[in-house]
């Protein structure tokens, strides 16, 4: 298990940073972005969620020297066929835009009634020990839901104002961050990760 107790996240978007930092809170660990040590976004060049944060992670742990934590996400929508899934950031093209990638999904669930709306976010976290760690650890959690026909509210990030949450009735986007880091795809990933890591953090 890892002792260093200073990683880099290795992604550039705010608003996974923003959750990220309060889920790692209490972890007892310092956090660096990627971008305050001097690292750059690598080129997500795989078709699955693992191997795209497996390239982050090594990328960061490469440049920084630090352990390294990476989030490869996504929203499936089951009506696409599990589109965008790896290509969410850049459904609507790039550089990636959340408000075109918004209007880009409704437009193409138009035709789609309510009970076929069906979708689930993934989340893939990598935490590499170091850029050569032969022992990577995979945490995946997931968060189903269904894409609402307008957009609301105004937190969180990306899909977040479509997307329906059916316990609390309302969209991703309208959640508390409290809320939204214990039942999101990003919140159980890293559940599942504190537990595999046990006495090793705080
Ligand atoms: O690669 P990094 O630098 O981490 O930032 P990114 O935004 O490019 O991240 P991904 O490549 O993992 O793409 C994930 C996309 O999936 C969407 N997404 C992931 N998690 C989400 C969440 O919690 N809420 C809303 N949309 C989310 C959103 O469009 C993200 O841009
Ligand atoms: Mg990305």
């Amino acid at each position: 298990m890892t002792s260093d107790r200073h990683w880099v996240l290795a992604s550039n978007n705010a608003g996974k940073i923003a959750e990220f930092n309060r889920l790692l809170q209490p972890w007892g660990i310092e956090v660096s972005a990627q971008k305050d040590l001097g690292v750059d976004s690598p080129e997500e060049t795989a078709t699955t969620f693992v191997e795209n944060a497996l390239i982050k992670a090594r990328h960061a742990a490469r440049i920084s020297g630090l352990p390294a934590l990476a989030d490869d996400s996504g929203l499936a929508v089951d009506a696409l066929g599990g589109a965008p899934g790896v290509y969410s950031a850049r459904y609507a093209g790039e550089p990636a835009d959340d408000d075109a990638n918004n209007r880009k999904l409704l437009d193409a669930l138009a035709n789609v009634p309510d009970a076929k709306r069906t979708a689930r976010f993934h989340c893939v976290l990598v935490l590499m020990r170091s850029a050569e760690d032969p022992i990577p650890m995979i945490c995946h959690g997931q968060w189903p839901g269904r894409i609402a026909r307008e957009t609301t509210g105004g937190g969180g990030f990306g899909y977040d104002p479509l997307f329906l949450v059916p316990e609390d009735g309302c969209t991703a986007a309208e959640l508390p961050a409290q809320r939204k880091a214990q039942v999101s795809h990003r919140g159980r990933a890293m559940a599942e990760l504190r537990e595999r890591l046990g006495d090793s953090v705080a």
